[in-house]
């Protein structure tokens, strides 16, 4: 494998890591660790260990963060399908983890997709304040949409935009934001071999360019007293440690804070930067000193006192019709969202975030939880908002075990067959759930389940 690794990339290694150099060497040899990170939007850790079939170890540097064995095959349980939880890169985990959200914040990912950050910062929200999670690249942006949908988060803007656009409408917006940014990729060269093909010499200050320009619009999205969170999966200096220090000499409004260390992790090193000394206060993670791939963080403070969000919801108020179409749906249960941020738009309903007049201009792929659509005398509820739901809000469930075969048919799209007392309700809307925890959706005629699960998110096999 290091035979195939650049031969440029490994001499700046080799004048970086000095004596460590040859343990680097050995960690491509060493095998790939695989992650998965409890969505705590739909389940506690500890509930989840008392269900969990899979063999898991502790991440140390993440409540929610678990190594599991290849042979779990986390990614085929019926349980992936209900959003318990995300698969990811162990190190990949520690940004979000960082970044301490709280139920509330105004939060921005401006590199958002596929959502292995965003997922997390939307389950640390509680549904409480709203996501904005940004992808510049618009197939990347679906992605994106899918794996919010999966997690349940209901409170989040996701845009398709340019920085630059998102800065013109939104100044000062957000309590916390986070720059995944984009970069070389020298961290996952041992994940994934196809990034070091792409390498070249040149790349390392590309990105930099990039990184500069993209920070400088973070940093005017955020709110004075706001924290921002800097990531890079790359090793090389100038877009890490070198980055920082163009945040530090351009806007001294910004300020480096420390973060918690956890065994394995590294300070920032000044002299990879422009020598000053908080640059020590940025974490480095290398895949030789413990278990993960390569990244960098920082967290950085705008100066100043953080005054509060305020929310402007203007919905068009459902007609009359659609809004009995609704109650009906949920009826005898009241529906488990505030009323006034529940917008019709051709015919199509959807559950707006606390701020949603801000998008002016902007490409967006979804502003808000789509909720379903209205047809002629009904509702058709959608798939996200039963990913959304927890099984005490709807009045029909029909509960799965993860050991039936019938999870996997239903999960495929097929027509099931319903015993007699297996659904609480008789006939129509089913929430079907496994072991308690939303699926999709299903209409009950005659003891026989028409499933519901859309197409698009059917398994194959
Ligand atoms: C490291 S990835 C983000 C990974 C993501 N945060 C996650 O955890 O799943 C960086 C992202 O930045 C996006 N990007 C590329 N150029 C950009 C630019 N000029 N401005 C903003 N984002 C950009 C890429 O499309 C990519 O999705």
């Amino acid at each position: 494998m290091i035979e195939q690794l650049p031969k440029a990339f490994l001499e700046r290694m080799k004048a970086m890591l000095g004596e460590e150099y040859e343990d680097f060497l050995k960690s491509y040899e060493a095998p790939r660790q695989f992650g998965l990170r409890i969505n705590t939007l739909k389940i506690s850790v500890e509930e989840f260990l008392k269900q969990s079939p899979f063999h898991l170890t502790k991440v140390p540097w993440t409540e929610n963060g678990f190594y599991y064995e290849e042979a779990d095959r986390p990614a085929r349980h019926p349980y992936y399908a209900s959003g318990l939880y995300y698969l990811q890169e162990p190190s990949a985990m520690a940004p979000a983890a960082i970044l301490p959200v709280a139920p509330g914040d105004y939060v921005l990912d401006l590199c958002a997709a596929p959502g292995g950050k965003a997922t997390e910062l939307g389950a640390r929200l509680k549904g409480q304040g709203m996501l904005v999670a940004n992808e510049i690249s618009a197939s990347r942006a679906k992605a994106l949409l899918r794996n919010i949908e999966l997690c349940g988060i209901k409170n989040s803007f996701i845009t398709n935009e340019v920085p630059k656009n998102l800065a013109r409408v939104m100044p000062e917006f957000f309590d916390k934001v986070l720059v995944d940014a984009p970069c070389s990729g020298e961290g996952m060269f041992r994940k994934d071999m196809d990034v070091a093909k792409t390498w070249d010499e040149s790349r390392p200050e590309f990105f930099a360019n990039l990184q500069r320009e993209i920070v400088s619009n973070a940093i005017s999205m955020l709110k004075p007293g706001g924290l921002m969170l800097y990531s890079t999966c790359t090793f090389a200096p100038i877009e890490n440690e070198g980055t920082i220090s163009y945040i530090l000499e351009n806007f001294p409004e910004m300020e480096l804070l420390e973060i918690p260390a956890y065994e394995g992790f590294s300070e920032g090193n000044p002299e990879w930067g422009n020598g000053d000394d908080t640059l020590k206060r940025c974490v480095r993670i290398f895949p030789h000193k413990m278990a993960g791939e390569g990244h960098f963080i920082a967290l950085l403070k705008k100066k100043g006192i953080l005054y509060p969000s305020k929310s402007d919801v203007a919905v068009q108020k459902p007609e009359k019709e659609a809004w009995k179409l609704l109650n009906e749906f949920w009826a005898p249960m009241e529906l488990p969202f505030e009323k006034e941020r529940i917008e019709i738009r051709n015919q199509n309903v959807y559950y707006l975030p606390p701020a949603s007049n801000h998008y002016k201009g902007i490409h967006f792929v979804r502003n808000g939880l789509f909720l379903g659509e209205l047809k002629k005398n009904r509702f058709e509820p959608s798939e996200p908002l039963a990913l959304a739901l927890s099984q005490d809000q709807f009045p029909a469930i029909l509960n799965l075990s993860s050991e039936e075969e019938r999870v996997t048919r239903y999960l495929r799209g097929e027509t099931l067959l319903i015993e007699d007392g297996e659904a609480k309700v008789k006939k129509g809307w089913q929430l079907v759930c496994v072991d308690g925890h939303p699926l999709g959706f299903g209409k009950l005629v005659n003891q026989t389940l028409k499933n519901k699960y859309p197409a698009g998110w059917r398994r194959n096999s």
